[in-house]
């Protein structure tokens, strides 16, 4: 699977170079001459989430635990990991998503997820062309099928350079987005738990 990445660095570099003179530059001269390489592989590092489905992110990090199921059993214990920071780009304007924190909670259903795996979906999530909605669906759905646990819940802050840095510019604008499967859609208590709030 891993061997079988869908990434055209080749293309990626051509076009780069097409970027380039469009721009008014010349490609050739020495400063930019290895600038199209450069490009094409930190595309392929900084968009390697885009190699995978979310299924093969869940088969790739599924490292899990054995717990006494009934330990959890109707209970409401909580495992977050909190302040996870990734980078990420936004579909519109292929901008940098920065300052980007992600804090993920589940409430185990018996297995329980190795905790660094959390943030290895989280950055894999985040190597794609992404909105800041769908980074938070897409780790709550590796979760749900990693954990076999409904109860997941994804909250986000992050700056889009899209906002702070062109357009609107407003440098201090941060968005923050709550995912909310399971038990934390309907039991705010839980959510107020979840935040430390
Ligand atoms: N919901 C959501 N919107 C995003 C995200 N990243 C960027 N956007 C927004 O996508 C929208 C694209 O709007 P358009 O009107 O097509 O683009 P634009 O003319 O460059 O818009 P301005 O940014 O307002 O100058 C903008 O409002 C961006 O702020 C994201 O992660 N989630
Ligand atoms: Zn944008």
């Amino acid at each position: 699977m891993a061997e079988n990445k869908k990434i055209d660095t080749k293309a990626i570099e051509e076009h780069i170079r097409g970027i380039l003179t469009a721009l008014g530059d010349d490609p050739n001269r020495e400063g930019l001459a290895d600038t199209p390489k450069r490009v094409a592989k930190m595309y392929a590092e900084v968009f390697d989430g885009m190699n995978y489905t979310n299924h093969e992110i869940a088969q790739m990090f599924n490292k899990t635990f054995e717990d006494d199921p009934d330990s959890y059993h109707n209970s409401n214990d909580i495992v977050v990991v909190k302040n996870i920071e990734v980078f990420s780009f936004c579909e519109h304007h292929m901008a940098l998503m920065y300052d980007m924190n992600v804090s993920v909670a589940y409430i185990p259903n018996g297995r329980v997820i190795g905790l660094s795996k959390i943030a290895r979906i989280a950055d894999m999530v985040a190597k794609r062309l992404q909105l800041q909605e769908r980074i938070g669906s897409d780790i709550a759905e590796i979760m749900q099928e990693i954990t076999g646990s409904d109860d997941v819940a994804v909250i986000i802050e992050a700056s889009h350079s899209c906002m702070t840095a062109r357009g609107i510019q407003k440098p201090s604008a941060k968005t923050r987005t709550r995912t909310m499967r399971g038990k934390f859609e309907s039991d705010t208590s839980l959510v107020t738990q979840l935040m430390g709030e």
